[in-house]
């Protein structure tokens, strides 16, 4: 039995597998990456070290030197990052080596297209990781012993990245990892010196610990050549650290490259992309912490997945504490990446304190208005960047103003829409640009929420509101008939849904209330009829003031659920509250003026069924009874050949 777990062959979970067939495939263009990652692992498991020996100083073994050291061999054409930090068991580097725990990983494998470019970037979204080694190597070898550990506790892992690893016992004097990747024969530039260390220097330069390589030997001088006959005992090899090693936020803003923080950001995010814009802070005072905060360019794979890793990497007084700290911005700034530095926090804190700890919800809400603040002077700055933030997170910031309420005026300020101003599907207008542009006289903003563009661009409400050049707000998003209940106004307009209520576009002059008056009294007759007959569907008939031309339209009562909340609870099997909506009609209408003259009872109920029938359809409802719907317009075509 101990003979067998010394050294055993397993198989990649199939996503693993996946997953590095792609990696080769398609990163290959961007091999020098596989360093970056590999040096951001190393130092992350000097993090966890660090972190681990406050509680337990033992696990240090005596040594508190931290490095990540580099190594090249020309010949053997190796390069191999070794780390002095936390180590793995031999149960972690087979979950960790061997497998992907990321959630959702099965779906975003889905999502590939086979077109290595676009999957590129995907995998990108993803984070490569450790996996990256193998766009150029073809074996790679694991030697790690955990901290704390005896030392025969030591494992070396191999594969060759195809289908399975190996995993066998090998003692390790020190604990950590070293990777050792066996270059193929064309990425031997990695084996080559002055190559690997420019490589360190344009991705590591921010990383807090030292990375090192090896000192080139010094040319030998005379001196030294007399010397060689005695054989003098062979020098300690030298190391020196081939990057910064400071960490980037702990500089000052004005020493700090762009390079240097976009270098940064694809570390503590693991993204391939720039970041859009960031924002470095010292705040001192009452509350002393640093934040770097960093936007992407592109939402993560798994934007919406409920578990998603999301929040800041927490520091305390430079001690790394943990990843993904949750509780320094709200859900709705979950795409936001970066660092907070905290010198008032324990260095013991834990999530639990976090959630509790009131010194946190006041960063909290100064990190919040940060990022808010990046993202209106993002707006600001004009080009094309922020409509690649709405685009990309759009639907996100939406959820602001329900969680942020205190803040919801500022999001409100940061929300775009489509709107009959362009009439196009971009959602490219805010709502200052909207107010500026308003009517003398208008009071409100008007919105209507359909189920698609399409639809609520061409819905029968906006006809009046095109008839007199009002803009209205196109709306089409799942979350906007939510939005727009929780926002109720901006700049003290109240935002108003077209098909909800009565419609007030005020007009106070005598003509206007006489017409309407007149409309009322001509069409009473026909109102009353309609009612009778879709007494059951509808909870009221009545003129309308907002049609000019389509027959008919449906309106929900001012109170009542709006009809794409109601078909989103309905679709999500939840209890819809009971309400009929309200018919109203164009009474000026040739189909409702046929309507009025229909003597024909049977005939006039088939008609009016069919006129309320279409008003849902043209607001892209869906019908009760969509047969009754089609055998009575065939019979009323049927009539037809027949006159
Ligand atoms: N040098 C190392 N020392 C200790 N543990 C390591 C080391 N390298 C990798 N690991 C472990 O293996 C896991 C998987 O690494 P991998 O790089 O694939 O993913 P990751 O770093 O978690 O995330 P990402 O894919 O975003 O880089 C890490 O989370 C870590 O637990």
């Amino acid at each position: 039995m101990t003979a067998e777990l010394k050294k055993e062959t397993l198989g990649f979970q199939t996503e693993a597998k996946q997953l590095l067939h792609l990696m080769i495939h398609s990163l290959y263009s961007n091999k020098e990456i596989f360093l970056r990652e590999l040096i951001s692992n190393a130092s992350d498991a000097i993090d966890k070290l660090r972190f681990a020996a406050l509680a337990d100083e033992s696990l240090l073994e005596g040594q508190a030197d931290y490095a990540v050291q580099v190594d090249v061999d020309k010949e053997a054409r190796t390069i191999t990052i070794t780390d002095n930090g936390i180590g793995m068991t031999r149960e972690e580097v087979i979950e960790n080596l061997g497998t992907i725990a990321k959630s959702g990983t099965a779906a975003f494998l889905n999502n590939l297209t086979g077109d290595q470019k676009k999957d590129s970037q995907l995998i990108g979204q993803f984070g490569v990781g450790f996996y990256s080694g193998f766009i150029v190597a073809e074996r790679v070898e694991v030697h790690t012993r955990k901290a704390g550990e005896a030392a025969d506790t030591g494992v070396l892992w191999e594969s060759h990245g195809e289908s399975e690893f190996s995993i066998e016992e090998r003692p390790r004097e020190s604990r950590g990892t070293s990777v050792t990747l066996y270059l193929k024969s064309d990425c031997a530039e990695f084996a080559d010196d002055w190559r690997v260390r420019s490589v360190i220097k344009k991705y590591s330069d921010h990383i807090s610990v030292p990375v090192k390589m090896l000192k080139p030997a010094t040319p030998a001088t005379d001196a030294d050549a007399d010397d060689k006959e005695a054989e003098q005992p062979e020098a300690e090899p030298q190391y020196e650290a081939v990057n910064e090693a400071t960490a980037l936020w702990t500089r000052p803003r004005s020493e700090i490259t762009d390079e240097e923080y976009k270098a940064f950001y694809q570390h503590v995010s693991h993204d391939f992309e720039e970041p859009l814009i960031w924002s470095h802070n010292k705040v001192e005072g009452k509350q002393e912490y640093t934040s770097l905060l960093y936007i992407p360019k592109r939402a993560p794979f798994d934007l919406w997945n409920r578990d998603m890793a999301r929040g800041l990497k927490l520091y305390v007084q430079r001690t790394f504490i943990m990843d993904e700290a949750e509780q320094f911005l709200p859900l709705y700034l979950r795409f936001v990446k970066g660092v907070v530095d905290s010198n008032d926090l324990p260095l013991n804190v834990s999530r639990e304190i976090l959630q509790k700890d009131s010194s946190v919800d006041a960063m909290r809400s100064a990190l919040t208005k940060r990022v808010l603040d990046m993202l209106a002077k993002l707006a600001k700055k004009g080009g094309d960047d922020y409509a690649t933030f709405w685009k990309e997170f759009g639907q996100v910031l939406k959820e602001g103003p329900a969680e942020d309420f205190g803040n919801k005026e500022k999001i409100a300020g940061l929300l775009r829409f489509a709107t009959t101003h362009t009439d196009k599907p971009d959602q490219d207008q805010s709502l200052q640009d909207y107010v500026a542009r308003m009517q003398e006289g208008q009071d409100k903003i008007y919105y209507v929420v359909a189920e698609n563009f399409n639809t609520a661009r061409k819905s029968p409400h906006l006809e009046v509101f095109r008839k007199k050049g009002i803009e209205v707000l196109l709306l089409s998003d799942r979350v906007d008939d939510w939005l727009m209940n929780q926002l109720q106004e901006f700049d003290g307009k109240p935002l108003q849904d077209v098909a909800r209520g009565a419609l007030d576009l005020e007009d106070d002059s005598e003509q206007a209330k006489a017409e309407k008056e007149k409309l009322k009294q001509d069409s009473e007759a026909l109102v009353e009829r309609l009612a009778k007959v879709l007494d059951d569907k509808v909870a009221e008939v009545r003129p309308s003031l907002r049609l000019t031309e389509s027959p008919a339209c449906l309106v929900v009562g001012e109170h009542d659920m709006g009809a794409q909340m109601r078909r989103i609870l309905e679709a999500a099997g939840q209890p819809v509250p009971p309400g009929k909506p309200i018919l109203e009609i164009n009474p000026g209408h040739p189909l409702l003026q046929m309507l009025d003259a229909e003597a024909d009872e049977s005939r006039f109920a088939d008609l009016a069924h069919v006129v309320l029938d279409q008003a849902t359809l043209a607001e892209g409802g869906q019908l009760e009874d969509p047969a009754s719907f089609v055998s009575r317009l065939n019979a009323l075509l049927l009539q037809l050949s027949k006159s």
